[in-house]
């Protein structure tokens, strides 16, 4: 799914207009009840809502939300933010509209604000996509009375005060809700860290905008959904062998660290390969062997570290469909060396992840050893070492388009809505996975889950964005078992489930 910047947005809406057609107050009037058939499905009718309107179309949303919600008997009270003299013709229409039903109140200055109990809901209605500067006087005071108040936010389209596609400053104000409830597309605020208080949970509403007009909008951005996931799974022919998907290798763990090998070896497994090899320290040898047993193991000749050599016979490195390296390998000078070895006689695409993206970034030269099209699995403190501290999240998602591009490799970006950054410039957000996720061991059930893919010979960006879904989807499903705090890697391995 597209995610198009707020002019795109605007044009959109106005090709629905054009094309439908359909009146502008039409749609307003539709995404009013879309907001309101999302909000009916969670709050009865007895919740106390307090709606509060700026005066441009988010308010005029605002407003026909408010009716609606009157007509299907819902306890609601209105909230004029008046902080200029003019108001959008929708607005203005809508205005008319509720004042047949009920008085809405105005706040002109601090005294009008409500007292606002921990019972109410606030729908933020203030503004919406349109801001042009940040939130000042007046609407800055409304926006920080909510966000004292002990009630719930639900926000309509974004947060008042959100940018929808530009950085805020750090002291600029914004609504903090509980829930945003968006038009049709995702805007790219939602789904970056930096945002999350003025996000909260969000939600998208189908309001049916003009998709000829989104399936022409050129963007770099995207949205994962469930159903282009589905897509790129690939089914099994019915006279397949273990040959057809290909044989892995991994090089994984030291001492000490065997077991992000063990997660990386499962998962592996579980994710289709035709056979696996792992290459680990001589001290992890029996661990591999007991924890693994589907696995083959070629103990590396050094007890303690990856250096390459083993006494157990196998392919040669070029040999294999595909290699995962990185997690547990710690940054040894000898891994080092190892590691410059692989990337230099293996030339098919790998998956670097953990301590092997650690040591690209003290060896910078080995970045441009990486076969075309390999995946690097970076969370945010990794890519900085591979190349910069940036300002904001805008900053960031420059620098990761710039890398992914340049090196001619897939960037996963780990983390709320990981963000795969592909050769072509285009960046690809998920939408699974949940903060039970942020436990140790789950990034090394990424890398033998990729590595899996890229040996059954699924294309590098569709192993990543597929993989990265995959993934998510099994937290969220290890998630609902244990609950997020409960969550460990392990149960992220024993979900995966590759049918949906
Ligand atoms: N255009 C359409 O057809 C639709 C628009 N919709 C709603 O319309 C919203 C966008 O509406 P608008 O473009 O009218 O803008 P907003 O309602 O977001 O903003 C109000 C207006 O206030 C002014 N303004 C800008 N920054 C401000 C600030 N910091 N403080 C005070 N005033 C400021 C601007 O003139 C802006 O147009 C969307 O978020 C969505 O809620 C929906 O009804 C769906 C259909
Ligand atoms: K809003």
């Amino acid at each position: 799914m597209k995610i198009l910047n707020v002019e795109q947005i605007r044009q959109l809406d106005q090709a629905t207009i054009t094309y439908e057609p359909i009146a502008p107050i039409q749609l307003m009037e539709r995404a009013s009840q879309a907001f309101v058939d999302w909000f009916m499905s969670r709050y009865d009718a007895f919740t106390p809502v307090k709606v509060f309107c700026g005066l441009g179309n988010n308010g005029g949303d605002g407003l026909a939300i408010a009716r609606l919600l009157l007509q299907a008997n819902y306890i609601v009270e209105v909230f004029v933010v008046r902080y200029a003299p003019r108001e959008s013709d929708d607005f203005a229409h809508n205005h008319r509209r509720l004042k047949l039903l009920i008085n809405p109140h105005y706040v002109e200055n601090p005294g009008d604000m409500p007292t606002l109990r921990q019972r109410d809901v606030v729908i933020d209605a203030i503004l919406g996509s349109g801001i042009s500067r940040p939130a000042e006087g007046l609407v800055k005071m409304v926006i920080e009375r909510i966000n004292r108040a002990p009630a719930q936010v639900i926000s309509v389209d974004i947060a008042s005060g959100l940018q929808a596609n530009q950085p805020n400053q750090s002291d600029d104000v914004t609504i903090w809700p509980d829930h945003t409830v968006t038009f049709d597309l995702p805007k790219l605020a939602l789904l970056l860290p930096g945002n999350a208080r003025s996000v909260g949970e969000w939600h998208m509403v189908d309001i049916g905008l003009n998709q000829r007009f989104i399936d022409q909008a050129p963007t770099p951005y995207y949205y994962t959904t469930e159903a282009e996931a589905r897509l790129l799974l690939r089914r099994r022919e019915r006279f397949s062998n273990k040959g057809s998907f290909g044989h892995a290798l991994l090089l994984v763990g030291s001492y000490g660290k065997i077991g992000a090998g063990v997660l990386a070896a499962k998962a592996c497994l579980r994710s289709g390969v035709g056979l696996l090899t792992v290459q680990t320290p001589g001290c992890g040898y029996v661990v591999m062997q007991t924890a693994v047993p589907e696995a083959m193991c070629r103990p590396d000749v050094d007890d303690r570290l990856l250096t390459g050599p083993s006494d157990v016979d196998g392919p040669s490195l070029a040999d294999y469909a595909a290699i995962g390296v990185g997690p547990g390998i710690g940054k040894a000078p000898e891994t080092a060396r190892f590691l410059r070895e692989v990337l230099t006689n293996f030339s098919k695409p790998v998956v670097v992840d953990a301590d092997a993206l650690n040591l690209l970034s003290a060896n910078k030269d080995l970045i441009g050893l990486l076969p075309e099209n390999s995946i690097l699995t970076p969370h945010p403190k990794e890519f900085e070492r591979l190349t910069q501290r940036w300002q904001n999240d805008y900053d960031k998602l420059e620098l990761l388009r710039e890398f992914a591009q340049r090196q001619q490799v897939v960037v996963v970006l780990k983390g709320a809505h990981t963000a795969v950054a592909l050769p072509n410039g285009e960046v690809h957000f998920n939408s699974t996975g949940n903060p039970g996720m942020s436990t140790g061991g789950t990034g090394d059930v990424l890398t033998g889950l990729l590595t899996a893919l890229l040996a059954q010979g699924y294309d590098p960006v569709e192993a990543a964005v597929l993989g990265v879904f995959a993934h998510g989807m099994a937290g969220d499903k290890a998630a609902q078992v244990r609950g997020q705090i409960g969550l460990t890697a392990s149960d992220v391995v024993e979900s995966l489930h590759w049918a949906w």
